[in-house]
């Protein structure tokens, strides 16, 4: 698309807003108008030589000038939509200001900045016969540092960049890779953004999901940026061409479609040029990251290829910019080194420490049962906050996941509701589903680059309403009801999750609405819409919903159910107060459950890393002692210093008192190094299943369960003490340093410990020497309180007298027990709760006289 056929099909009302923007006269541009036409470089050429350009033509072509890269430059992007005058006549005084006097004629720089769409503007040809942009100017340092100010303040409203922003585009304007690392909600997005309008060039980024890049897309066209997204989520196929020609400022693309179109890079690269790539959420390109995306390890082509060495019309290598908010240190150099960034790249590192981040954990079943108990006050706080009439909301999802078939849970809810038709159909369902013993298409784990789709497929600047006009359901309330209170977000683990506990809520009076990857795209825009536009209390997602959304406004994040890392944890938190405003993060955790990998597919090193972040993030929530904030911040490396938060629940309820562990903690090791030397004499369990399989499985290593059942055997006092309890004390031993994991694999509980050499010496030492103080963590203290938990098999056995456990079970709710019994369960043709209750109690009562545990 050339320029003067763009410049004939514009509209006289973009040339005059964006002439405007410039600083020229709205009458002189009138007057040029009048007597040029609409044509922007002629009016222009007119208004600053007063006269039209010669070689001006009827719109198709610019073949006659291609010779002059001035006007090779002067619209590369050809005819596209344009914004309203008024939206630029309201915000140029600024601009205006500043181009007066002489500037717009002379500085390229101010002009390129100023104006809106990527138009390199002709004018000032004469003046400067080799057009330079912002970059091309730089010595490291901005020629024009206000000028970012004028461009932040026009196009965003904001008065100032942030000190982080101003050092990742001083790297920029020095050609530099960086590396930039700040706390969600800190504003990376304009460290990428802001070069797209201080030069002629495009900005390409590279951006995980669909849905966040929509959603900065629709941002920027509010904010009179054009920028578009490519990818198998576009529904316009004209788009992707649009955009290579240097149509659009900023385009968004996935790093598939990147890796496709190197050809079509390398043409904009040449013209009108790429000022940046930048790579978000860029912890998607290390495996040992929480949402590892191989493709995202490709990109690494970009530095290989966009440099002055393979590109010859380049005077500088494209910089990269890589951004994210979760990176450990070992991510980090993952990054640096799987995109082969360059050696003089400047890493940007601010705290991750959001300070209006109040972070709490509680225990929870996580299970419908308790959704009553959990979710009391949240119901509550909307309920009160509107006056609430007691009517339950029309439910806002109205097509089930694609994958209820998947889930066992459906056959125990409906059984429990007595309702047996359909209990039955559900059965069969189920029967199927557990043949395959996975609950793997239930999961979110990494919903691909197309998890969402959008009907809109390219953002102009401000051609967009502020709400965009998605189908909008008849019992939501007027988009100018805004909540009294931000809305929540829940997180759950699982898309079945998402349903029934949205459900519950709009059953309960709320206003709320479930999100997973596998629902009705058309349900997925209407959530994302209704959520943006504050007509949505709470949304109830999974995973799906979370890198990148910016809400100023979000008041709650609550994870209902452990997340697999603290990453992945952080970065939903994340979501919340944006605006910096107060906002509670609340993780609802089952302590008496030991957390489970998803499944996926992975080497034995990503396994390891991968039980590595479950173990910590469960470490996390069992935590008693050390502020919340001060353990996040620190798992990316940074310290936090010797203060807490002075929010979290650790900061205001206090650590509980520690305890001397040391009797127990020697007594366990004993057992341990006895297992390990196979000193079996005196021990006396030859004859024990657990024993034997033990020994069988792991040749004299030590094994968790073997050696807590033989002290509760033999030690009568500790014969009530839950395993749970033991687990917390192999805990601290382990972080103690006094065990290790001996498995090749360690799991997110200690499955083989071994006295390491500091536990022998602990073992060899005198018991009048100093105690083993330490806290007990959550579950220890929930062990305690409740010592006859359901955590053995014996106990679980036990467990069916009580009357809320036995609903639970039969509701299906009880996890892998469950689970792996349903999949066995098909084949003995047991149909009936009694009849699977019956078998687990005579199987429970072998276990008890064969393994006395
Ligand atoms: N200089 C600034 N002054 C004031 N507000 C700013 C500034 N820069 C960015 N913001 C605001 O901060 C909010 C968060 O920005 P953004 O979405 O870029 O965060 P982010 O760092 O990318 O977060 P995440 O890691 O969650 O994606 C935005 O609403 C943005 O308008
Ligand atoms: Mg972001």
């Amino acid at each position: 698309m050339e320029a003067n056929s763009a410049g004939a099909d514009v509209s006289a009302d973009h040339i005059i807003a964006e002439l405007l923007d410039m600083g020229f006269e709205f009458d002189n541009i009138s007057e040029a108008i009048g007597i040029v036409g609409p044509c922007r470089a002629d009016v222009v050429e007119f208004m600053l030589n007063g006269s039209g350009s010669e070689q001006r033509k009827p719109r198709g072509g610019l073949q006659g000038r291609s010779s002059d890269r001035s006007t090779r430059l002067a619209n590369p992007r050809g005819n596209f939509k344009q914004s309203s005058i008024t939206d630029h006549i309201a915000s140029t005084t600024s601009s205006k200001m500043e181009s007066r006097g002489g500037e717009a004629s002379t500085s390229y720089s101010c002009l390129a900045a100023s104006i809106g769409p990527p138009v390199a503007a002709p004018i000032c040809s004469k003046s400067k016969p080799k057009p330079q942009t912002l970059l091309e100017n730089s010595r490291g340092e901005f020629d024009r540092p206000d000028k970012i100010s004028t461009v932040l303040q026009k196009h965003f409203g904001f008065s100032c960049v942030k000190g982080f922003q101003k050092e990742a585009l001083d790297a920029w304007s020095a050609h530099k890779d960086c590396l930039v690392l700040a706390a969600t909600g800190s504003g990376k997005s304009l460290c990428f953004q802001i070069p797209a309008l201080l030069t002629t060039k495009i900005v390409v980024v590279i951006s995980p999901l669909i849905s966040l890049m929509h959603d900065q897309c629709l941002k920027l066209a509010k904010h009179g940026v054009s920028a578009c997204f490519l990818g198998s989520g576009q529904p316009d196929n004209r788009v992707e061409g649009k955009a290579m020609a240097g149509m659009y400022k900023i385009v968004y693309v996935c790093p598939e479609t990147v890796l496709r179109l190197m050809e079509p890079l390398k043409k904009l690269a040449e013209k009108p040029g790429i000022a940046l790539f930048a790579i978000d959420e860029v912890h998607c390109v290390s495996k040992w990251g929480h949402d590892f995306r191989p493709d995202y390890r490709r990109l690494s082509v970009l530095r290989e290829n966009f440099c002055s060495r393979k590109l010859k019309f380049l005077e500088h290598d494209i910089p990269l910019m890589a951004l994210t908010a979760t990176a450990t240190f070992h991510v980090r150099e993952d990054i640096l080194k799987s995109l082969k960034m360059s050696e003089h790249t400047s890493v940007v590192l601010t705290s991750f420490f959001r300070p209006n981040l109040r972070f709490t954990v509680k225990h929870s079943k996580t299970s419908a049962s308790s959704y009553g108990e959990d979710f009391e006050e949240l119901i509550g706080t909307y309920s009160v906050s509107r006056n609430f009439s007691g009517k339950g909301q029309k439910i806002l999802h109205e097509v089930e996941p694609e994958s209820e078939s998947s889930s066992y849970e459906s056959l125990d809810d409906s059984a429990s509701d007595g309702e047996d038709a359909v209990a039955d159909t559900k059965k069969a369902k189920v029967a199927k589903s557990l043949a395959k013993e996975s609950a793997e298409h239930e999961l979110d784990q990494y919903p691909g680059v197309d998890d969402f789709d959008v009907s809109c497929g390219e953002f102009l600047e401000s051609s967009l309403p502020e709400s965009i006009a998605f189908p909008v359901q008849s019992h939501e309330t007027s988009s100018s009801e805004s909540l009294d209170q931000g809305p929540t977000i829940v997180y759950v683990p699982t898309r079945k999750g998402t349903v029934e506990l949205a459900n519950y809520l709009c059953k309960s009076g709320l206003k709320a609405a479930a999100y997973n990857a596998k629902m009705p795209r058309s349900h997925l825009r209407q959530v994302h819409e209704q959520f943006h536009r504050n007509t949505l209390e709470v949304v109830v997602a999974t995973i799906a919903f979370g890198m990148g959304i910016d809400k100023s406004n979000v008041r709650r994040i609550i994870h209902y159910g452990l997340p697999q890392s603290l990453e992945a944890y952080y970065q939903e938190a994340g979501r919340a107060g944006r605006d910096g405003k107060l906002s509670d993060c609340t993780l609802y955790c089952n302590f008496m459950r030991t957390p489970t990998l998803l499944p996926n597919k992975r080497s034995d090193e990503q396994t390891r890393a991968a039980y590595r972040m479950l173990r910590d993030c469960f470490h996390y929530a069992l935590n008693t002692s050390t502020c919340r904030a001060k353990i996040l911040v620190k798992y990316f490396g940074e310290d936090f210093g010797p203060d807490g938060c002075q929010m979290c629940d650790i900061c205001i309820n206090g650590p509980p008192q520690m305890h001397d562990f040391k009797e127990e903690a020697g007594m366990f090791m004993n057992v341990l190094q006895a297992q390990t030397d196979q000193a079996t004499e005196g021990m006396n369990y030859d004859s024990t299943d657990c024993y034997r399989s033990g020994r069988r499985n792991f040749g004299g290593v030590p094994d968790f369960r073997t050696a807590v059942s033989y002290i509760r055997e033999k030690f009568p006092r500790f014969a009530m003490t839950d395993k749970i309890w033991w687990q917390g004390l192999a805990r601290i031993l382990e972080d103690m340093g006094y065990i290790q994991e001996a498995a090749e694999i360690p799991r997110v509980i200690v499955q083989h410990p071994e006295p390491t050499r500091a536990g022998l010496n602990l073992l060899s030492s005198q018991p009048e020497e100093e105690g083993l103080y330490a806290y007990p963590d959550a579950a220890m203290l929930l062990a305690m309180s409740n010592p006859r938990s359901a955590s053995s098999s014996a106990e679980w056995g036990r467990g069916w007298a009580d009357p809320e456990i036995r609903r639970q079970r039969l509701a299906g709710k009880t996890g892998r027990r469950k689970r792996k019994r349903g999949s066995r369960k098909q084949p003995t043709g047991f149909t009936t709760a009694k009849e699977r209750l019956a078998a687990i109690l005579s199987k429970s009562k072998r276990r008890r006289t064969s393994g006395g545990r």
